[in-house]
C-alpha cells in the first residue's frame, strides 16, 4: 500500500491497510481562530455526532478536518466524493471468486469430486472504519450523487450499516463499532460538480459553516508553506483580501492564492513592489482570472482590479510610518 497524498496540516506516521494516521506537519499552523474550529469539531465528535465543514474552496476545510481528526487519536480514513462513486467504493464488493475441490480417491476404483466456488467478498473503508472505529473524512462529500450517500442515514441514525447479503458474514447488517466518527466537508451547492443534499442526511450532522480566516491567519498560514518573510507576505495577503472583498460573492481569490504568489516569490527572490514587472505578473496570472469575473451580460465590467490593488497596497505597505515625537502626545 503506498501513502496517500495528504494535506499539509497531516503526514502519514503509519499506514495500516488503508489507514492514516494524521499528525501535524512543521508548516501547520495553529492560531486562536483555528484552534477555536477544531475545538468545536471535536466538542461535537466526542459527544458522538458527525460534523460537517461546508465552505467555499481553499477555505482551510480539509486540513481543519485532519487536524480534528487527529485529536481523536484513532485512526483515520480517507474518501473523496466524486460522481462516480459507487457503493461498491464505499462499503465493499465481491472481488472474485474462491474455488475449493474435494478429490476422494478412497475406493482407489472410484474417484468422487466436489468443487465449491464462492465469491470472495472484500471490505471497503467505509465498513472497515465501521467495523474498527475509526475517523472517517468524507472530503467533498456533496460531489458524489445523494443515492449513494444514503447509507450514511442509516449508519448515522440507527448505527447500522445496511450489507448487501453477498458479505458472507453477518446477516446483510453491520453494528458500527461505538467510536466511528465522520467529517464531512462540502463546498457551496452552487459550485460546479457538486449535488443538493438530502434534508434527512443534514439533520444527522452538525453543520459548521467555515469562510475565509481573519488577516492573521492568511499571513501565518502563506509564511509557513512560503517562508517569505512576514512583512513581504502581508502585502500578498492584502492584495488577496482586497480583491476578494471586491469579487462578487466574496469567495476567490483564496489562501491558495496567496500561498502561491508567495511561493514564487520565495524561489525567484522577488519583493512585492509593483514596479517589480515580475510580481506584477505573477499577480495577474494567478489574481486576474478572479477578479475578470465581475462581469455583466457576459462582458467584464471595466478593467481588471488587479493592477491598481497590487500597485495600491504595495506602495502603501511602503511608505514610511509617521512617528509622532515623545512629547507632543496629549493624555486625554
Ligand atoms: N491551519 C493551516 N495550517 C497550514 N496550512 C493551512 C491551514 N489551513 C489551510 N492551509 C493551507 O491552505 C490551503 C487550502 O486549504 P484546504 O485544502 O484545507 O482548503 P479546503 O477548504 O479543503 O479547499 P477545497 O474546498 O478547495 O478542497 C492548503 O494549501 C492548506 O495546506
Amino acid at each position: 500500500m503506498s501513502a496517500k497524498p495528504l494535506q499539509d496540516a497531516s503526514e502519514v506516521s503509519a499506514l495500516n491497510n488503508d489507514n492514516v494516521q494524521p499528525e501535524a506537519s512543521d508548516t501547520f499552523v495553529c492560531t486562536p481562530s483555528v484552534e477555536a474550529l477544531a475545538e468545536r469539531a471535536s466538542a461535537y465528535l466526542q459527544a458522538g455526532y458527525p460534523v460537517h465543514l461546508a465552505g467555499p474552496a481553499g477555505t482551510g476545510k480539509t486540513t481543519l478536518a485532519f487536524h480534528a481528526a487527529a485529536k481523536r487519536g484513532r485512526p483515520v480514513k480517507l474518501i473523496h466524493g466524486n460522481d462516480e462513486l459507487g457503493l461498491a467504493d464505499m462499503v465493499g464488493q465481491d472481488n472474485g471468486y474462491r474455488r475449493n475441490t474435494l478429490v476422494d480417491n478412497y475406493i482407489h476404483s472410484v474417484v468422487k469430486t466436489q468443487e465449491e466456488v464462492r465469491t470472495f467478498w472484500i471490505d471497503n473503508r467505509v465498513t472497515t472504519a465501521c467495523l474498527n472505529g475509526e475517523t472517517l473524512i468524507y472530503d467533498e462529500f456533496n460531489r458524489s450523487r445523494p443515492e449513494v450517500n444514503n447509507i450514511f442515514l442509516s449508519i448515522l441514525g440507527e448505527g447500522i450499516l445496511n450489507l448487501p447479503n453477498r458479505r458472507h458474514q453477518g446477516a446483510g447488517y453491520l453494528e458500527v463499532h461505538p467510536e466511528f466518527r465522520v467529517i464531512f466537508t462540502s463546498n457551496p451547492e452552487e459550485y460546479a460538480g457538486t449535488h443538493k443534499t438530502q434534508d434527512a442526511l443534514m439533520d444527522r450532522m452538525i453543520t459548521m459553516k467555515i469562510g475565509h480566516y481573519d488577516r492573521e491567519t492568511e499571513i501565518r498560514v502563506t509564511r509557513a508553506k512560503s517562508g517569505l518573510p512576514p512583512s513581504e507576505v502581508a502585502i500578498v495577503v492584502d492584495i488577496v483580501r482586497e480583491l476578494r472583498g471586491q469579487s462578487v460573492n466574496h469567495h476567490r481569490p483564496t489562501l491558495r492564492a496567496c500561498i502561491a504568489i508567495a511561493r514564487i516569490m520565495a524561489d525567484r527572490r522577488i519583493s512585492a513592489r509593483s514596479n517589480n514587472s515580475f510580481f506584477r505578473d505573477i499577480c495577474r496570472d494567478i489574481l486576474d482570472m478572479d477578479s475578470a469575473k465581475v462581469r455583466r451580460d457576459g462582458n467584464a465590467l471595466g478593467e481588471s482590479p488587479v493592477d491598481d490593488v497590487v500597485a495600491s497596497i504595495s506602495a502603501r505597505a511602503r511608505r514610511p510610518k509617521i512617528v509622532e515625537p515623545k512629547g507632543l502626545h496629549k493624555e486625554i
